[in-house]
């Protein structure tokens, strides 16, 4: 069994952000409110997950209710107005394709960023945080990238109360898409030292490796299938779909352009897994580390896409009694991360995850080995955090 893995060792205490408050289903007096309070939502992308959001939150009117919450999708951002999209648009919601009419609209309350890219995604985030708006977003390269600066503009603008209550900004779908694992290290963790993280944290590429492991699949052929399920990172459109000889970048492509096709080498090529395990340890650890590759202070990274044509069956078999991969050793202070294929013995857990599924197991003081397993890509499983963060409000 061969995965994408990406891991970390660390011996500090971790120094996480603050905790948030609420979101579980409650049945509790406040969620049952006379008449519920109205959310106007700003969605700003209607693709794979921006649809998975629409059909979550128009799917769960009694939840909405019995949550005493009434969310409104008002307006959808998109690049092209006119193409045909494949979820039900809900009444009366418009379909924009000028971001300027979700940020200048002042009956929004939360704006959704769901379009990717780290150039108008992060004007639209650090925008709508400025004016007040609450914002969820999915977006892992710009949080992987921006997080502090974010974080900082979120006090800053809850210290002038814009709107008279706190604003609040949700990541949870930016790491393991559907896997609870950022409120978990936020909340869950807080009583606890972390000293380790691994797991497969990508699901583009363990679809990969497991369909042309055990569906006998080739590269090229579970590569386009990854896209179709539309688990495959957006990239500029003058990229190559397959990567039989892959780009050997050392830092990742600039995501912000327009696709007409996935282009996986997000994936492929690591650089979307480096992002999730960048924030994993910022919200673990309090470090930031580099996404440059090499040097202290980075993430080692070998995406799956190798210079052999990307078939991990090129490379010779392990002995079954390889130890696992993630064993770290600690070394006083010093943090060691990396994101690499690696081959896993059938005894170890992360054996057992195949497709799009990702799992992360939590080393800590108190808890010993935790593992969080669960649907890491995709439209509704990646929608549904989105979801749970907006409802979370
Ligand atoms: N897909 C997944 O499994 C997961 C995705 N994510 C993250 O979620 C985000 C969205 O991903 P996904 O839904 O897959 O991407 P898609 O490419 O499917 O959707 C992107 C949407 O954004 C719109 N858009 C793109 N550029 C612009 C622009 N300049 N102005 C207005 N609208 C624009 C597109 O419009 P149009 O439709 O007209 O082209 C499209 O509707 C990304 O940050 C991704 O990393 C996170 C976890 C999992
Ligand atoms: N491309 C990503 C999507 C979710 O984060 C992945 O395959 O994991």
């Amino acid at each position: 069994m061969i995965a994408l893995v990406a891991g970390l060792s660390h011996s500090l205490l971790v120094g996480g952000p603050p905790t948030r408050t609420g979101g579980a289903r409650c049945a509790s007096s406040p969620c049952m409110a006379e008449s519920p309070r109205k959310l106007r939502v700003g969605l700003v992308g209607g693709g794979t997950v921006g649809g998975g959001i629409v059909t979550i939150l128009e799917g769960a009117r009694e939840l909405q209710a019995s949550l005493g919450v009434d969310v409104e999708i008002a307006t959808i951002c998109v690049r092209d107005k006119a193409k045909p999209r494949d979820f039900p648009l809900p009444a009366g919601c418009a379909v924009v394709d000028d971001v300027e009419e979700i940020l200048g609209d002042g009956s929004i309350d939360l704006v959704c960023e769901v379009m990717g890219g780290t150039t108008l995604a992060k004007e639209v985030v650090m925008r709508s945080i400025a004016d007040g708006k609450h914002v969820v977003t999915a977006n892992k390269a710009l949080i992987a990238a921006a997080l502090p600066e974010l974080q900082e503009k979120l006090a800053e603008a809850n210290a002038k109360q814009v709107l008279g209550s706190e604003g609040k900004f949700g990541f949870e779908a930016a790491v393991c898409g559907g896997i609870p694992i950022i409120h978990a290290l936020q909340r869950d963790f807080l009583g606890d030292e972390v000293s380790q993280l691994s797991g497969i944290i990508n699901g583009c590429t363990n679809f990969i490796l497991s369909n042309m492991a055990q569906g006998g699949l080739s590269y090229s052929d579970a590569l386009k299938e990854a896209s179709a399920l539309g688990y495959a990172e957006a990239a500029p459109r003058r990229r190559r779909l397959a990567t039989r000889h892959p780009p050997r970048h050392t830092s990742p492509p600039h995501a912000a352009s327009p696709r007409l096709l996935a282009d996986p080498t997000l994936d492929v090529g690591g650089f979307d897994a480096r992002s999730k395990l960048k924030i994993l340890i910022k919200l673990a650890f309090g470090t930031d580390v580099g996404e440059r590759v090499g040097g202290r202070g980075t993430v080692k990274l070998l995406g799956v896409a190798k210079r052999d044509g990307g078939d991990p069956r090129a490379a010779p078999p392990l002995p079954s009694l390889t130890p696992p991969p993630l064993v770290f050793r600690r070394d006083g202070d010093r943090l060691s991360a990396f994101v690499s294929p690696c081959f896993v013995p059938t005894s170890n857990t992360l054996a057992s995850i195949s497709g799009a599924t990702n799992a992360v197991q939590i080393g800590s003081a108190n808890l010993g080995s935790t593992v969080l397993v669960g649907q890491g890509a995709g439209r509704l499983p990646t929608a549904n955090s989105c979801v749970s963060d907006i409802l979370d409000i």
